[in-house]
């Protein structure tokens, strides 16, 4: 796992040149894309990338969750957020970003389907991701089992709280129950570039980085990826024990080397 600890700005664009390098050694890349506020100072970046030529024409793009019951034109459905947020602002073809979808019918087969959809796209080439103050990605709350696959879960009252402030601060109003990859489904992109900022993750992401893996702190999956980046702002690295050792390899990495 690399740790990289910088300002907002430096992470942006280094999760940004991570995706443009891979779109531009294979156009057909299959991003995989995540809500929240982490990733978006990436999307900012990647859509002034796109003003300068980079194009996204041939990617597919998957989201790792949804919520449950959100009417289709809710502006907090993430389907709508990520067309707005990402989608709409540069050239991915209609149809080419995925979602789960949480107001199918039959929500167990509707998540099926969808890791049947990855599987058939070759799989996830980079994943975002953000993490929640409890420690989950995507929204594999804690207790997630670390096999799992897409499924149903009900949201804690942790993240309900968290996520009020994108439905008018009511916490009645966000909705109970998602949809989400699993963590095993995470696990099986190729490469996991986590953002976080602000002191409310520090401890999330001193978990990730640094404690027992452990179903309590679902993100602490990642230590087993081959290729996870970590990238956090001061705030947010203000908890982890080697953040001198961290801040040291960063600043001796040979430039050629990449994330
Ligand atoms: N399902 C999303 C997660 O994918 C995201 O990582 C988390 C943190 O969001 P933020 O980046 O806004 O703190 O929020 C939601 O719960």
């Amino acid at each position: 796992m690399e740790v990289v600890i910088a300002p907002p700005g430096e992470l942006a664009r280094l999760a940004a040149d991570a995706v443009e390098r891979l779109v531009r050694a294979n156009p057909e890349a299959v991003l995989g894309l995540a809500t929240g506020s982490s990733p978006l100072v990436v999307y900012d970046e990647l859509v002034r990338r796109h003003k300068e030529g980079l194009s996204f024409a041939r990617a597919r793009a998957y989201m790792l969750d949804e919520y449950v019951g959100l009417a289709a034109d809710h502006p907090e459905r993430y389907r709508n957020v990520i067309e707005k947020e990402f989608a709409s602002r540069v050239d991915l073809a209609p149809g080419a970003v995925q979602g789960p979808d949480g107001l199918a019918a039959d929500l167990q087969a509707a998540c099926a389907a969808y890791e049947a959809s990855i599987t058939d796209a070759g799989g996830v080439d980079l994943q975002i991701l953000g993490i929640g103050t409890d420690g989950h990605i995507a929204f594999n709350e804690p207790g997630s089992s670390l096999a799992s696959r897409t499924r149903i879960k009900t949201l804690t009252k942790q993240t309900r709280e968290d996520n009020a402030r994108f439905f008018g601060g009511s916490v009645d109003d966000v909705p109970r129950h998602c949809l989400t990859q699993g963590l095993a489904t995470i696990m099986s992109a190729r490469h996991l570039v986590l953002l976080a900022s602000g002191r409310a993750k520090a401890e999330a992401v001193h978990q990730l980085v640094e404690g027992p893996i452990s179903a309590m702190w679902p993100a602490t999956i990642m230590q087993l990826h081959p290729h996870a980046t970590v990238l956090v702002d001061d705030a947010a690295a203000s908890r982890l024990q080697l953040a001198d050792y961290y801040r040291q390899t960063y600043a001796d990495k040979p430039d050629w080397q990449g994330l």
